[in-house]
């Protein structure tokens, strides 16, 4: 079986992938100074915990956080006995081109997003990814990852408010009621979510127009359905397109004799 290891800059994924289905998905914070042996112990926790049985033999990482791949290597290696494929490294092939500036590293997650998409959606697409940065991924007509957006995150707008203002407290993004707050925390609420739904659907315009054909927008993150409510900022959401993405990168390089 395939254990597929997505790591944010917030919080890390693993989800296990028996070939038809993922039979477990479980999220763990991202933390640089974590062992692989602390890594097992967590993980076979959980498995042990909810009487899954499954025999990992591969696995796939994509981290945005370079200094955890590290351990998540020693961890494949110790654990699993077997030599981890990283996205973004020169021996994982993607099924995608990237045409980006010569030079620039892309964001792993977005190239993942990007197969993710282009595998369940088709081309022509904005990806929106809402973590601690949002990112908004164009991929073209033959998948391509073409270029994007990288706005703040909707957590981390929240929590910089919190962190460069003496009096305004920590708060949880929700969808207010009335767009004028008669109260400290319906204020930062309003002005992030309000501000956020305007960010979304000027950045989607936007690339729309620069990009000259229809485009479908999907979502992903636990965040997007928020922003959906009402507004129509999304042609599709899925929860778990990231993790979709590292099973076709395997399946991949797999299939081009890499493995
Ligand atoms: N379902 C959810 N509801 C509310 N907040 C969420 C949800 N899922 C994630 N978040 C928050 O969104 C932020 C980004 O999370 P995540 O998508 O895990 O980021 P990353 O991929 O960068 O690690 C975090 O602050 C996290 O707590
Ligand atoms: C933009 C990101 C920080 C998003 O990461 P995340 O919010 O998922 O932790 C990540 O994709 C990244 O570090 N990108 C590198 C620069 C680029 O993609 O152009
Ligand atoms: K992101």
């Amino acid at each position: 079986m395939l254990l597929c290891i997505d790591t944010g800059n917030t919080n890390t994924v693993f989800s296990i992938w028996d070939g038809t289905d993922f039979i477990a998905t479980w999220r763990t914070s991202t933390e640089v100074q974590r062992t692989a042996d602390q890594y097992y112990v967590w993980l076979s926790t959980l498995m042990n915990f909810q009487k899954i049985e499954a025999d990992i033999t591969e696995v796939i990482i994509s981290s945005t956080v370079p200094r955890v791949v590290f351990n998540l290597r020693v961890f494949a290696n110790r654990y699993f006995d077997c030599r981890p494929l990283v996205v973004g490294k020169p021996e994982c092939l993607l099924p995608i081109d990237a045409r980006v500036d010569v030079g620039t590293i892309v964001g792993p997650d977005r190239l993942v997003n990007s197969a993710a998409a282009f595998d369940k959606f088709g081309g022509d697409l904005i990806v929106v990814d809402f973590g601690t940065a949002t990112t908004f991924d164009v991929v073209a007509h033959d998948g391509a990852y073409v270029g994007g957006v990288i706005s703040p995150g909707v957590n981390t707008s929240l929590e910089s408010l919190h962190l460069k203002a003496a009096a305004l407290p920590h708060v949880d993004v929700t969808m207010p009621d009335k767009v004028i707050g008669t109260n400290t925390v319906a204020c930062m609420q309003s002005g992030v979510f309000w501000g956020y739904v305007g960010l979304i659907r000027e950045t989607c315009n936007r690339i729309k127009d620069e990009y000259g054909r229809p485009m479908r927008v999907i979502a992903t993150g636990g965040l997007a359905p928020l922003f959906n409510q009402g507004h129509k900022l999304f042609d599709e959401f899925d929860e778990f397109l990231t993790i979709h993405g590292l099973v076709v990168i395997h399946q991949y390089n797999k299939d081009q004799g890499n493995l």
